[in-house]
């Protein structure tokens, strides 16, 4: 279905560029290129695929730059309808000139995502590769936008079809058995997909923790009794000096945050307060919001000075988020303890194992090759999908069967048929205008 109006924004980034673009999609897109263009030839009388040099016009006719208009004709387009792409310099007022000019010439400026909606509404994509889209261009490293580009290419759909061709089946073998029941569902039909179908979903949501952090990073305080060296830490894991370090127990009062990448994760470092009693109201309130900040951190690295006397530091944080550290390992003191790590912020000791641990805390060991689930639509889509398989591998039959075309109402939630309009709206919200 060709929707009926024409859509118009500058599809490149706001300010100065080499090179900028405004794209326009929809019925009038080549016509709207034909009366704003000059050139030997004009853009709906040229065939899909090729570009056009001249320069475009205002309304009075005055040139407002040159440039090529690209000519895509539908299907054959990123959104599936005709699409003129006008290219310009990169220049703000060149572009904006532009705009205003499709604009007077009948084109509706673009809702946030509104090509790559019309391009899923074209069946050019579905959701999951929507959705992808859009992570593509938040991608802050290479893990994410890998993840991404699978994602673009169909990988986790692929993944999908798999298991709803098993759940299909089984549902078949169920219904005709109840048609048939002297036939009966042998094992092989009736259990042994539900548990592959089973096995594979929990692997899949497996996946969503390293997806989300892949895409939203991660947030990693370093918490422990002053002078145990977080500060240290912190820069000995940036590579710069960010962070305050002296002598002085108490040197850090507030929390401060820094950024870098980590095992193909963004990930906010954040060092904080020394944690003791103290009638200090400064430092008080800082150790009050260092404790606040480990518990709502990802990960919390807790950090003990070995040189010292042990006075280990209770937090208010799960052990599957905790990494213990004994510090200052260079001193010649360390105690043995199997759930402690060793580090020197001095010599560097200790940190490449650090940095493996922080990777398999954040990434377990998910295959970077294979999808991963990454947004909380997809997660919730699956658990769902997962509850209903899991009820069909313990109800009776006809149950089951019920069962099963819940799960696969589920799945197809995720490539985004039967989705409502509101469900689809809410994802291209997020979306950049442009896109
Ligand atoms: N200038 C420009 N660059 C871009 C895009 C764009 O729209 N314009 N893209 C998007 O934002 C991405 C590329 N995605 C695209 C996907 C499909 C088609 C397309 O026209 N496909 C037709 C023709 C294929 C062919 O000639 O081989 C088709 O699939 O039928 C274009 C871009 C990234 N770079
Ligand atoms: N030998 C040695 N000294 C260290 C190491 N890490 C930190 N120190 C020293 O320990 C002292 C305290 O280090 P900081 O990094 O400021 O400790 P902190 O935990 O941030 O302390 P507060 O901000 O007061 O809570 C400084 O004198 C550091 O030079 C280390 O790995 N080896
Ligand atoms: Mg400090």
């Amino acid at each position: 279905m060709i929707r009926a109006d024409t859509i118009v924004a500058i599809s490149t980034a706001q300010g100065e560029g080499a090179i900028g673009i405004v794209r326009l999609s929809g019925p009038q897109a080549l016509s709207i290129a034909d009366q704003l263009f000059s050139g030997k030839r004009t853009p709906s009388r040229t065939r899909g695929g090729r570009f056009l040099y001249g320069r475009f016009l205002d309304r009075e006719g005055e040139t407002i730059d040159e440039g090529i208009v690209l000519v895509f004709k539908g299907p054959h387009s990123y959104t599936g309808e005709d699409v003129a792409e006008l290219q310009t310099h990169g220049s703000v007022s060149a572009l904006g000139a532009l705009l205003t000019r499709c604009v007077e010439l009948g084109a509706r400026l673009a809702k946030p995502g509104e090509f790559t909606l019309r391009a899923f509404l074209e069946g050019r994509m579905d959701l999951n590769q929507a959705e992808a889209v859009n992570s593509l261009i938040h991608a802050q490293t290479d893990t994410a936008r890998r993840q991404a580009t699978l994602g673009l290419q169909g990988a986790l759909s692929k993944r999908l079809d798999g298991m709803v061709f098993k759940l299909a089946r089984t549902m078949g073998a169920i219904q005709a058995m109840l048609d048939y029941p002297e036939e009966g569902v042998p094992e092989e039909d009736r259990i042994v997909p539900l548990l592959a179908v089973q096995n594979e979903l929990n692997h899949l949501l497996d996946t969503a923790r390293a997806g989300k952090l892949a895409q939203q990073g991660a947030r990693l305080a370093l918490l422990g009794r002053p002078n145990a060296g977080k500060s240290s830490l912190l820069n000995a894991l940036l590579g710069y000096e960010r962070s305050i370090v002296t002598p002085i127990a108490g040197t850090t009062r507030d929390y401060l945050e820094a950024h870098m990448e980590l095992v193909g994760v963004p990930i906010t470092l954040i060092d904080t307060a020394g944690v003791r009693e103290t009638a200090d109201v400064i430092e008080a309130a800082g150790v009050e919001r260092a404790l606040q900040l480990g518990e709502n951190a990802d990960l919390v690295m807790l950090l003990e000075d070995a040189s010292a006397p042990r006075e280990p530091l209770d937090v208010n944080v799960p052990e599957d988020r905790l990494i213990r550290l004994q510090t200052k390992t260079d001193l010649g003191q360390v105690w043995h303890d199997d759930r402690y790590q060793s580090v020197s912020a001095i010599t560097g000791a200790g940190l490449p194992e650090l940095r493996d641990r922080l990777r398999e805390k954040l990434l377990g060991d998910q295959a970077r090759h294979e999808v991963w689930l990454s947004s909380e639509r997809q997660v919730q889509a699956v658990t769902a999908a997962l509850e209903h398989v899991q009820g069909a591998l313990t109800l009776p039959d006809e149950l089951a069967s019920y069962e099963i075309e819940l799960a696969l109402n589920h799945l197809a939630e995720l490539s985004g048929k039967n989705v409502s309009e509101e469900v689809i709206e809410q994802i291209f919200r997020n979306f950049c205008v442009g896109k």
